[in-house]
């Protein structure tokens, strides 16, 4: 079984295809999205160098948001090792990133030009899902995206267990630039509640569906399950950029034309801060937090 592939030179005709798979599979492939293959090569090359970076240096990537900075391997996770910032829509955020990290000039750019280019895309593709839906593309203006690089280091003894336990992405979507070379990622299959492996794409990215996308499309949108399995000892590098939602106080809702009487609203308004919150403070990282914000149970 593969998951779809979108190619996104073929719009308005693939305007079906996204739709569907974002509900069947909540998430999909796309090709021909714009970002030349080199871009992504050279962002690769610049991610496994500011890994090389010394500990000390590494550790001024602070957190903007809970989780969005430096993540040392520790004892309870001591084969991912991650860097990020929130927010990439930011140039300005972005380049302080670099400046903290005492980037060359040509890592600078490398990293600016991935920034502009991946979360116009996201941006991209979520408009797309809200045309696929007859809203418009409109509705995501002014959206963050946080961003992450990963680096696992599995180990002879890791191998058959899983680096990355399942989870749902608590955003609106991910774009995953996966390692070229080590597959390993896994999403649920929706009806049998099986997993599928997804194995890498050259010059494709993946995007996956979060909590914020179900929650904004009353339900449609499916927040896809995934995990990472260690298959062989070696280093695996990922690229995720998550496009949020909602910024601030600003609520996530779903907007009034996917509610009518065979369509009640499903979930309270809420803020991306206060349900990422709810899943930390409830250990809840596969989706199970929404019930908890469902228009008619009651959060205790
Ligand atoms: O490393 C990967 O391929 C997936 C990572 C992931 O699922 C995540 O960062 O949310
Ligand atoms: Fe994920």
């Amino acid at each position: 079984m593969m998951i779809p592939v979108i190619d996104m030179k073929k719009f308005p005709g693939q305007y079906t295809e996204m739709l569907r798979a974002s509900q069947e599979w909540g998430c999909f492939r796309v090709v021909n999205h714009g970002i030349p293959n080199t871009l992504l090569q050279e962002m690769k090359s610049v991610v496994k160098s500011l890994f090389d970076l010394p500990l000390e240096i590494k550790r001024r990537n602070k957190d903007a948001i809970p989780g969005s900075g430096y993540q040392q391997p520790n004892e309870a996770n001591p084969l991912y090792e991650a860097l990020g910032l929130y927010d990439i829509a930011s140039s300005d955020v972005v380049q302080e990133f670099c400046s903290l990290l005492c980037v060359s000039t040509h890592q600078r750019d490398v990293i600016g030009r991935y920034a502009r280019a991946i979360h116009g895309l996201g941006m991209e593709i979520a408009g797309k899902i809200g045309e696929s839906m007859g809203l418009g593309d409109a509705f995501c203006k002014g959206w963050a995206s946080q961003f992450r690089i990963n680096k696992y280091h599995f180990t002879p003894q890791s191998v058959g267990t899983t680096g990355v336990q399942i989870h749902t992405d608590s955003g609106f979507l991910t774009i995953l630039q996966e390692d070229e070379n080590v597959g390993g990622l896994e999403v649920m299959d929706h009806d049998s509640s099986s997993f599928v492996a997804v194995d890498p794409l050259p010059s494709s990215l993946l995007i996956n569906f979060g909590d914020i996308a179900t929650a904004w499309s009353n339900g449609k949108i499916c927040n896809v399950k995934h995990r990472v399995q260690c298959k062989e000892e070696t280093i695996r590098f990922s690229i995720a950029t998550f496009l949020l939602g909602p910024k601030d106080d600003q609520q996530v809702e779903a907007p009034s034309e996917l509610i009518d009487a065979q369509h009640p609203r499903l979930f309270l308004p809420f803020t991306i801060k206060d349900y990422r919150k709810l899943r930390e403070s409830k250990e809840m990282h596969a989706g199970e937090a929404l019930s908890l914000v469902r228009a008619n149970a009651t959060v205790t």
